[in-house]
């Protein structure tokens, strides 16, 4: 071994392992990474992606992991102020606040706006899960919590991971979606003890006959299964029913005015 190999033997450090003589690499992973010239189209495949929606679960995780007991409030994105579902999602989003629960929508407009304005408006915390559209929208002004998700999945896990039940309020496709993605997992026993409110008898009443008259009738549901949703147009009675099923989760009753 001559001095003159010694000093030719160049040493490279990689984290925990020394790489020396031809092993050292021409450059940094540092200077591959900041240096890199070459096409970008690795962020539109699918190996990026799964990153991406780790991210969303790591952002929604962290974000609501200490929210405390929350009830999520849906219901159509399309109404204005004045439609009597306004008031009532307002009544909801307050008399949850009252019962000692955050209260979640999907921060949009419409029903989402005036649950959040309840919520705010009584005190309590008031989030937002906004999910990214052709057409942008962004949170309403009454959300203090807000988390933009892209991916519908994700944020439909967060809805039923930090809520203690559902109201459901008129709407379309989309609260049709939101509730019975809700039913399946209670009916298929994915999750337990979870109420489903919904609010408005004479708008649900149709669809509810649809399901006796059709799918009971059919043998597509069970008799039981008629049980998995209640229907009110007394938001107390729905917030009630709600704050009972606590026990059946084996989470300590609130006390009153607390
Ligand atoms: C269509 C309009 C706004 C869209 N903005 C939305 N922002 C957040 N969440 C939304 C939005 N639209 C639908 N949702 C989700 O679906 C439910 C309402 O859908 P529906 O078809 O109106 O019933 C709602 O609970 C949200 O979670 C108006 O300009």
């Amino acid at each position: 071994m001559t001095e003159r190999w010694r000093q030719d033997r160049r040493e490279h450090r990689k984290g925990a392992v020394t790489l020396r003589g031809e092993r050292v690499p021409a450059s940094t992973t540092d200077q591959r990474l900041l240096d890199s010239r070459e096409p970008a189209d690795w962020l539109h495949a699918d190996p990026w992606r799964v990153l991406r929606i780790q991210a969303e679960f790591v952002e929604g995780f962290g974000t609501l992991a200490e929210l405390g007991p929350a009830v999520s409030v849906f219901g159509s994105a399309r109404i204005s102020p004045d439609h009597p579902s306004y008031r009532m999602a307002e009544q909801v989003g307050a008399e949850l606040v009252r019962a000692g629960y955050a209260v979640i929508t999907g921060g949009g407009p419409g029903v989402m706006e005036a649950a959040n304005k309840g919520a705010a408006e009584a005190g309590g915390t008031s989030v937002g899960l906004g999910i990214e559209l052709p057409f942008e929208t962004g949170l309403n002004d009454y959300v203090d919590v807000g988390v933009n998700f892209r991916y519908f999945f994700v944020r439909k896990t967060m809805f039923v991971k930090y809520s203690e039940g559902f109201v459901v309020l008129p709407g379309g496709v989309g609260t049709l979606d939101e509730l019975f993605e809700a039913i399946t997992l209670v009916q298929t026993g994915k999750i337990t003890s979870f109420p489903i409110v919904l609010l408005g008898n004479g708008f649900w009443a149709p669809l509810l006959d649809w399901i006796r008259d059709t799918l009971l009738a059919e043998g597509m549901i069970a008799e039981k299964d008629l049980e998995l949703v209640r229907t009110t147009d007394d938001v107390a009675e729905g917030v009630r029913w709600i704050v009972e099923a606590r026990a059946g989760r084996g989470a300590a009753p609130f006390t009153p005015g607390v």
